[in-house]
């Protein structure tokens, strides 16, 4: 890896240049990011950089140009197959939720100009990370939250059910997309409950401008001192990216899914960040991933019995959209 960048949650954007020493263990001291794919095969997640420093843009990382993007639409038939054997295991009783994941590709020079300056104009919600390896990397301005661990007290997040800003106010009456979210707060609660004392707040809306989802903030006062690893292991894949029950048989079924549908192994994943005695992981959504001339954007859906083909594809859309908007693939909307 040659360089990676972390936005931390009291706003500094970390930059580490490589070579990274790959190691098995969180380092005690220093700083160490810490990257896996969706199915944590990584013997040696923590990466700790030569050098490091804070920085408030992403200057000097990408050659600066004028980008094009040819972008092909993502095939439906190839989405309705796999929607349809979602649909089949949930009325057979195997299963009560899964996220089948939808990716675009594109081929392009190289990314917008404008990323140098992505720090400064993201919603205040999302948060930056990302890393580039020779001709490939990923880029995410993610509004999601595996955990962050500080001082004994874990703070984490549920956060699913979208809709589009301007359908607030049904949103937040909708039953599907409640009980959507539900799913997500309540196996959190429960996987929690055996590391401390859990505190839930009400579920919100999080507004990232173009899209909200269902927030529901949750807090645990550790009974004893948890190492970050394990909680990743224990807490990745949440049922917001990954099936519920979660077994591994319910797993396979996902990492098929997404296999066939070509999803790469980093969407959906957990990277994170060892600082100061803290650590914290995000969820690698909301994202671009290339590899030399190839472009990525994927998105995932919650699919739930209620679910529909028609709006689960629309959703899909509507997410690669509001990330096509952020990373300057399309123009922002007037007023922002
Ligand atoms: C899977 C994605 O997002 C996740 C799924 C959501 C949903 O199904 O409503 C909402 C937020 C995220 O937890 C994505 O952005 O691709």
């Amino acid at each position: 890896m040659d360089w990676a960048c972390f936005a931390t949650a009291d706003g500094r954007l970390v930059l580490g240049r490589g070579p990274f020493e790959e190691l098995a263990d969180c380092p005690q001291e220093g700083v160490a990011f810490y990257r896996n794919d969706f199915a944590l095969q990584i013997d040696k997640p923590w990466l700790q950089p030569t050098s490091w420093e804070v920085v408030d843009s992403l200057a000097g990382l990408f050659s600066s140009q004028e980008s094009e993007v040819l972008w092909e639409d993502p095939e439906a038939g190839l989405f309705a197959n796999v929607f349809r054997e979602v649909m089949e295991r949930i009325r057979g009783g195997g299963l009560e939720k899964s996220v089948p994941v939808v990716t675009e590709t594109g081929q392009w020079n190289g990314p917008p100009a404008t990323w140098a300056d992505l720090p400064k104009r993201l919603a205040r919600d999302m948060r930056l990370f990302g890393w580039a390896d020779g001709d490939s990397g990923v880029l995410s301005a993610t509004p999601e939250q595996l955990f962050h661990l500080e001082d004994g007290l874990l703070t984490t997040m549920a956060l699913a059910g979208t809709a589009r800003s301007e359908e607030r106010e049904l949103f937040g009456v909708d039953e599907k997309e409640i009980r959507e979210h539900e799913f997500v707060a309540q196996t959190l609660m429960a996987k929690l409950a055996d590391f401390g004392m859990v505190r839930r707040k009400d579920r919100q809306i999080l507004d990232l401008g173009e899209l909200i989802h269902f927030h529901t903030p949750i807090e645990v006062e550790l009974y004893r001192g948890e190492n970050a690893d394990n909680l990743v292991r224990r807490l990745h894949p949440t049922p917001a990216l990954g099936p519920l029950p979660r077994t591994s048989e319910t797993l396979a079924t996902l990492y098929d899914w997404r296999e066939r549908l070509g999803c790469p192994r980093w969407f959906g994943a957990p990277f994170g960040l060892s600082i100061d005695g803290t650590f914290e992981a995000l969820v690698g959504i909301r994202m671009t991933l290339w590899q030399g001339k190839e472009v990525q954007i994927p998105a995932g859906c919650g699919v739930i019995e209620p679910s529909r083909l028609v709006n689960e594809w629309r959703e899909l859309r509507l997410k690669r959209e509001a990330v096509k908007r952020v990373f300057g693939f399309l123009p922002q909307p007037l007023g922002n």
